[in-house]
């Protein structure tokens, strides 16, 4: 399964955001999205999953141009920056609704047993976040678009969620935007950056100091 999305435009209220964007995420790999505050990364997410419309864009899913919204196939899971559930759902419920195993999540986060009978209020934001990770990533969707996934999470828990993405992406297309470039860079096979509305394919770590998204010298200090 190959996704591709090109020559996006978007603009909001006349000012251009995205122009000529291009981007492609495949089956069995990560594609990492990185960019500066503000440079269109959340807004490209929703453009693939077809929540919001741009001025122009070309999807094609296996080189066949997809026309409707992707979220109309079922075949995609987007976590956006806010929380997906809420707060009065059950975890129950997202597990049943999600069709995802329960008994492989506490094996995951022992820690979280408790909560099964509970709501999504009653877990702290980087609980919520790890469950809201964990369902979609164990869903049945070829397509994944993670906004922002390790925000709240502590070093264990990104290790963990790592390791389950890292599994997921067997079976999955798996997009994924953060700020923790470090571990963006880690998990991801390719890797994009967002830079004056265009998009850039990173060959190699040292593209993110020459394209200024890192300062030149950052990467020599890890
Ligand atoms: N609904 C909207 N109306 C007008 N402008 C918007 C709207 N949503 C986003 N923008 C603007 O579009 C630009 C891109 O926003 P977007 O949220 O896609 O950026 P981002 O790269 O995800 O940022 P961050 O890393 O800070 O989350 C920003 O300048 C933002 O102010």
């Amino acid at each position: 399964m190959k996704l591709e999305i090109d020559n996006v435009e978007l603009n909001y209220s006349g000012k251009k955001i995205l122009s000529g964007i291009y981007l492609k995420a495949e089956k069995g790999k990560i594609t990492g999205l990185l960019g500066s505050n503000g440079c269109g990364k959340s807004s490209l997410l929703k453009i693939i999953f077809g929540s919001l419309k741009p001025k122009n864009k070309l999807l094609k899913i296996n080189n066949k141009p997809c026309l409707k919204p992707l979220y109309v196939s079922k075949n995609v899971k987007y976590l956006p920056q806010h929380p997906l559930f809420p707060k009065n759902l059950y975890l129950k419920e997202a597990f049943h609704l999600f069709d995802a195993d329960w008994e492989a999540f506490i094996s995951h986060f022992p820690n979280l047993k408790k909560h099964f009978h509970e709501q999504f209020g009653k877990l702290s934001g980087g609980e919520r976040r790890l469950t809201e990770i964990f369902l979609v990533l164990n869903s049945s969707s070829e397509i994944i678009l993670l906004d922002e996934p390790f925000t709240h999470l502590s070093p264990l828990y990104i290790e963990s969620i790592s390791e389950i993405l890292q599994k997921a992406r067997q079976k999955k297309a798996i997009i994924i935007t953060d700020h923790m470039y470090r571990h963006v860079l880690d998990i991801a096979d390719e890797i994009y950056l967002i830079k004056d509305r265009h998009s850039y394919q990173i060959t190699q770590p040292s593209d993110l100091e020459n394209y200024n998204y890192l300062r030149q010298g950052t990467l020599q200090s890890f």
